[in-house]
């Protein structure tokens, strides 16, 4: 492993026992694979690493379940020193008193090395589960998991948990407040889009990582789980038309890409309650999507006032990023050894 490929505090490690769904819950959100199409992903036997630009350079490395980190020849210390977040994956739809254990136990190693590292839990696979049976595998889990960590006495460690599925919503929701976690601006950018959304008849803005639909992220107007689906799903939409639509021809027979000319993404519609949504494309692969209210008022002033106030927004933006403590890291996607 380089030194330069474990420099940064954004760094994501994934960790847990063998199928917990580790490889999958990569795929859907960080490729964009379809859910169902995890259903045959061959187990991972080397550690895999992958490098993601959003207003941070996020590394995403993935643990295979059957290997003992704490053998002589691995470095664990190096790794886990390394790490802004250890995401700990459990199948809730298995039997999880071991998975339990090996959490308790990674925790005390990863504290004990790295005291400032965030540790949250991903009780996963949700979706086979009845709303009540959620409720007690929640209940249940944290409540072991506190146990395991007394007897450690590690009980002042904080632990973040999640229910979460790759059938819907819930696994992007998780990871945009893990990666919001790590982003050191993150307090500048809340109140940069609390400011904008003031002065723009805005009810809600997420910033969008465009390719995972991660948002990194909104203003500080508690986020309902429908509003997020609508605006990921706005992106989505956005992309595809984009891509529909990108090649256009001039008169020349040229297109817009030879002609030097690369186009904002931007997309308004109307929702069916009369709420406007919009898109703007920003800086790094981000996306603003905003639910603007008329309310009555005119429908052109309030998307003349939403584009002054969004330029403004990304200008405070490329000011933000141009100072950001973490600085990039070009590195394609790549497996480490
Ligand atoms: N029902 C359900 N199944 C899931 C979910 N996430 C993953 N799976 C399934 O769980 C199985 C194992 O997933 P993997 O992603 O290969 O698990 P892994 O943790 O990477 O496994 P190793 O590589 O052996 O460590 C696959 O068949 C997935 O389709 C989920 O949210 N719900």
């Amino acid at each position: 492993m380089e030194s330069a490929d474990v420099d940064s505090k954004a760094m994501v490690l994934l960790m847990g026992l063998r199928r917990c769904g580790k490889s999958s819950i990569c795929k859907v959100v960080f490729h964009n694979m379809q859910p169902l199409d995890t259903l045959y992903l061959e187990s991972t036997s080397n550690p895999s690493m992958e490098h993601f630009s959003t207003l941070i350079d996020l590394a995403v490395m993935e643990l295979p379940g059957q290997l003992n980190y704490f053998e002589p020849s691995y470095d664990s210390e190096r790794l886990f020193r390394s790490v802004g977040a250890l995401v700990y994956v459990i199948d809730s739809q298995d039997e999880y008193m071991n998975a339990i254990t090996n959490l308790a136990m990674i925790i005390e190693y990863a504290h004990k090395v790295n005291p400032s590292i965030n540790i949250e839990v991903l009780i996963h696979k949700v979706d086979g589960l009845s709303e009540d049976f959620k409720v007690d595998a929640q209940r249940d889990i944290m409540q072991r998991t506190g146990e395991e960590l007394l007897e450690l006495g590690l009980d002042g460690v904080q632990v973040s948990f999640y229910l979460t599925s790759i059938f819907d919503h819930s696994i992007y929701e998780a990871f945009s407040r893990i990666v919001q976690k790590l982003i050191p601006e993150l307090t500048y950018l809340e109140n940069m889009l609390d400011n904008l959304i003031q002065h723009s008849k805005i009810d809600k803005v997420f910033l969008f990582d465009i390719n995972s639909k991660i948002y990194v992220s909104t203003d500080s107007n508690p986020v309902d789980i429908q509003t997020y689906e609508v605006c990921a799903e706005f992106v989505d939409l956005t992309i595809d038309l984009y891509d529909l639509y990108k090649n256009t021809l001039d008169s020349k027979g040229t297109n817009d890409q030879e002609q030097g000319n690369v186009r904002e993404l931007k997309n308004v519609s109307e929702l069916g309650n009369g709420v406007l949504i919009y898109l703007r494309q920003m800086i790094r692969g981000l996306a603003l999507v905003a639910l603007i209210r008329p309310n009555g008022a005119d429908v052109e002033s309030c998307l003349t006032i939403a584009d002054y106030n969004v330029d403004i927004f990304k200008k405070g933006l490329e000011g933000v990023w141009a100072n950001s403590r973490l600085k990039p890291q070009e590195q394609p996607n790549q497996q480490i050894e």
